[in-house]
């Protein structure tokens, strides 16, 4: 592939890369300072060990702000003009709407503080980084990829640094590419192996300090220090309207169900979100199923009620939405597809594996459709899930619901019309759309707080902008050490059961006590049997509601995750101290303890009446 060459470009596109995103206050001009902040804690002593053995150069920095002004505890000042730096850029996650413009905002960044700074970018993602096969960004390629979508300007391929090999040979590249600075774009997982390339290259006294910034369309990336995922915002956007087209379809033919997959991973974030833009009738969600424990029997069972209940209003058409990570979800599903990657590890070939299940296994996977066999047939991701953008879900429940209500048909408990289910998978057409004006403008700020990173010495941190619900001149901007999102415990499906692994950034679910899915609970009654479809249209890049974000942005508490962590850490303490026959001393400190978890519950849901607690 021809990386950086000049696009065919339309009109738009052309209008789109000749603007310049507006930058916040902070990150404005070349008074920029950094300013240190307090020291990063983890709260959970088993992850606090275990963070600190794995990662003892780089835990425990302390968070960095970017100020507009002078402060005395600034450690570097960006007054005068910079020394010169060689940078190198790879997206290593899938790609993600916006992923360019965090190139664009870093070597903007680069050049105005010092013009004889250097950006190259890795071609083909890791592989390039790997092969130490670049390009150098010059002002045309810039010029040509800035507000644009996909990753053409450096392709991806494998999006893992993560073996010994791998990892000797990013550290290769960048000392013989003398690199000050190394960014890496993507998501969770590519952010937990930017962790220990920082490590690795923090112990072996590499120069080139290593930055993340969080890109992914999955928008799972999220802690007290990172409020939203560059490509979350457009791809949101692109599928709502395309869910309520077919909402409309469905409203005007009367005769159809869509039955439509969204991408999202495990997580179910862009399901969540364009729920709550379109207003589909029915919303199965991978949290909700893990946290009901639904098989496959139930949530057929479910839509199957649905579809009667409609019938009974002479209503024969509806919109279903599902996220791909489902199939994950339910138990049964989930025990199948372990089964096969357990022995597809053991190098069982393909047509051996059915005879090589378990019973329940073996029985389930036969009586999938050949289709949906060689789907689940598919080896795993790196991050050990199966791969979920290839499994049909949709068409494996539409056809038990089909099923289903033929049977209630022949004995009299369904009197309806025929049911009729249409399918769809929404993934590839919103992940390449052109970035909305918010992913353009966050991808370029934190492309810009990355530089500054860089430029202070700081090796292992996450570049973030946060403030994201108001207008872009008050977003703050910094950098976060990976080290403070991480946990090294992680809650297994199954009952109450914890592993500590590898400490990690782990994709963060839908919150079912969130504020976004409390919302769509509230109207989901009414959602199922009045169709109350809503059209958010295409995405404005101009004029009125181009500035319109997501609505789990504007509704969520960017700081719920901090306060489940201090709650966690209250909750240890008492835990930790209380023991039959302690003193009135420590009692009192366990009290004080539980005050103020009940004031940090009163925050995260106001609604609670605390008398209960
Ligand atoms: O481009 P690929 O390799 O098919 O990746 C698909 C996966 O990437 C994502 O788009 C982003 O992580 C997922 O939603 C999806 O499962």
């Amino acid at each position: 592939m021809d990386f950086g060459a000049a696009l065919e470009m339309s009109c738009l596109q052309k209008q789109r890369s000749s603007c310049l995103p507006e930058l916040p206050h902070c990150l404005k001009g070349t008074d920029v300072e950094i300013e240190i902040g307090e020291a990063t804690t983890v709260s959970d002593p088993v992850d606090a060990q275990s963070i600190k053995r794995c990662f003892p150069l780089t835990c425990g920095q302390p968070l960095l702000h970017f100020v507009n002004s002078l402060s005395r505890t600034s450690i570097s000042s960006q007054r005068k003009e910079k020394p010169a730096l060689k940078v190198g850029v790879v997206f290593a996650g899938r790609q993600s709407p916006g992923g360019h413009n965090v190139v664009c905002g870093l070597y903007d960044a680069m050049k105005s503080h010092n013009a004889d700074s250097s950006l190259i970018g890795f071609c083909g993602g890791t592989t390039g980084l790997f092969a130490q096969s670049f390009l150098h960004i010059t002002e045309d390629v810039i010029a040509t990829y800035r507000n644009q979508g996909g990753f053409g300007m450096l392709g991806r391929t494998v999006d893992q640094i993560r073996t010994t090999q791998q990892v000797n040979a990013a550290l290769a590249a960048c000392q013989s590419l003398n690199l000050n600075g190394l960014v890496i774009i993507g998501g969770v997982t590519s952010n937990t192996d930017a962790a220990q390339l920082a490590e690795t290259f923090a112990e072996a006294n590499c120069l080139t300090k290593v930055i993340g910034v969080p890109v992914t369309i999955n928008g799972d990336l999220k802690n007290q220090f990172v409020e939203a995922n560059v490509g979350f915002d457009t791809v949101s956007k692109v599928n709502s309207e395309l869910v309520s087209n077919l909402c409309t379809d469905a409203l005007s033919a009367e005769k159809y169900y869509y039955f439509i997959r969204l991408m999202g991973r495990r997580a179910s974030h862009i399901t969540l979100e364009c729920a709550l833009q379109s207003h589909p009738n029915m919303v199965i969600l991978s949290e909700e199923v893990t946290a009901s424990k639904l098989t496959l029997f139930d949530i057929t069972k479910r839509i199957c009620d649905a579809v009667q209940a409609r019938a009974n209003q002479d209503k024969y058409h509806g919109v279903i939405l599902l996220p791909e990570g489902l199939i994950e979800s339910i138990p049964e599903a989930y025990a199948l597809l372990q089964d096969i990657h357990v022995l597809l590890k053991k190098g069982t070939q393909t047509d051996q594996i059915s005879t090589n299940l378990s019973p329940w296994a073996s029985a389930l996977f036969e009586s999938m459709p050949i289709f949906i066999k060689r789907q689940l047939l598919l080896s795993p991701e790196s991050d050990e899930s199966a791969q979920l953008s290839q499994i049909e879900t949709e068409k494996i429940l539409a056809q038990l619901v089909e099923t289903e209500m033929e049977k209630r048909t022949q004995n009299g408990t369904y009197k309806g019309k025929k049911f009729n289910a249409i399918c769809h998978f929404f993934g590839y057409q919103a992940r390449g759309s052109l970035p909305s004006k918010f992913d353009c403008e966050y991808a370029n700020a934190l492309g810009n707080a990355a530089y500054h990173l860089i430029s202070a010495g700081a090796n292992g941190y996450m570049a973030t902008v946060t403030n994201l619900k108001h207008d872009v001149s008050q977003w703050r901007a910094g950098g976060a050490p990976f080290t403070a999102m991480m946990t090294a415990q992680r809650i297994l499906r199954g009952p109450g059961s914890a592993l500590v692994g590898k400490p990690s950034i782990h994709p963060v679910a839908v919150e079912l006590k969130g504020k976004p899915y409390e919302l769509l609970l509230r109207d989901s009654e009414r959602f199922l049997m009045d169709d109350l479809y809503a059209n958010p249209g295409p995405i404005q890049y101009k004029g009125p509601g181009c500035d319109k974000k997501t609505i789990s942005l504007s509704v969520e508490d960017p700081d719920y995750m901090g306060r489940l962590k201090e709650l966690y850490a209250s909750l240890n303490k008492v835990k930790s101290i209380v023991k039959p026959g302690c003193s009135q001393e420590i009692l009192k400190v366990a009290l004080s303890s539980m005050t103020s978890m009940v004031d940090i519950l009163s925050v995260m849901s106001p609604d609670t009446n605390n008398k209960h607690l």
